[in-house]
């Protein structure tokens, strides 16, 4: 515990940098993510939270700071290299899972994650029983859909599949982007059950962003707040047991 597993220091993300109206999306923002931890991450709409998952997945690059992981220094690492060792399940239900491959297939292709993909059939035999196993623990009877065509899935069993496939080959960081908002609240609360319990038994390093202040208490064992683009609460387990959602709000205020 508390290996530092990712670092950003001093990180600044402008917007609007072709006008004379510059923003600061990221301000001078500094974290550090250690080995094991599970970080909720809350704020007010356009506090920078999902520019911030940006950075650390290398989708969008920074103008100042530096980016370490396992003190590798990968400002300039393509979104692609990322890859190899991170994942992210975004809100939406159609991202993530090829919609005209079977869910099998997906979970195949999902553990060759940040390599070349081919599908073999004999991969996915050998591999059936795992799959299975996983789709169980999603209570959402997804197991039974191993041989379905993913666009034909409901909306949260495919969202059940994309945090598999995200999974699957463990990351070193997991990017979770509100990953159960567009669900309902049952089907919510059992995808979020699942992805807690699949990163204790795992022990999977993972950013879960939500707008839910009691998710953001309930689960994790660390919680940020941001603000115009800069960590303004950084709470460890201690802390965080002490507050309440009334606590929480006052951030917003
Ligand atoms: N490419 C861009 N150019 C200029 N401004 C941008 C750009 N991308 C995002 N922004 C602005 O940066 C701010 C932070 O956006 P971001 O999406 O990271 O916020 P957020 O905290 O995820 O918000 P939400 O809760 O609404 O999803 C917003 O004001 C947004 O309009």
């Amino acid at each position: 515990m508390n290996k530092p597993i990712f670092e950003l220091k001093n990180v600044t993300v402008l917007g609007n940098k072709n006008s004379s109206n510059v923003t600061k999306i990221l301000n001078n923002l500094s974290l550090t993510i250690n080995d094991g931890d599970f970080i909720t991450v809350i704020g007010t709409n356009g506090a920078g939270k999902s520019t911030l998952l940006n950075v650390i997945s290398g989708a969008l690059a920074i103008d100042d700071g530096i980016i370490l992981h396992n003190g590798r220094d990968i400002t300039n690492l393509s979104e692609e290299e990322h890859t190899k060792f991170l994942s992210r399940v975004f809100q939406d239900p159609q991202l993530g899972t090829a919609p005209r491959m079977t869910v099998a297939e997906n979970m195949l292709l999902a553990l060759k994650r940040g390599e070349r993909r081919f599908l073999v059939p004999r991969k996915l035999k050998q591999n059936r029983e795992r799959f299975l196993k996983l789709a169980k623990m999603m209570h959402n009877g997804l197991e039974d859909r191993m041989d379905t065509f993913t666009g034909n899935l409901s909306g949260g069993q495919r969202q059940a599949l994309s945090f598999l496939m995200a999974i699957l080959k463990k990351p070193d960081i997991l990017l979770l982007d509100e990953h159960t908002a567009a669900l309902d609240p049952h089907t919510s609360q059992s995808l979020l059950n699942a992805t807690r319990e699949i990163i204790s038994q795992d022990k999977i390093t993972a950013l879960m962003i939500t707008h839910h202040l009691e998710d953001a208490l309930n689960y994790g064992n660390r919680l940020l707040v941001l603000k115009q683009g800069k960590i303004i609460a950084d709470l460890d387990h201690n802390a965080k047991i002490k507050l309440t959602t009334d606590d929480l709000y006052r951030y917003f205020e």
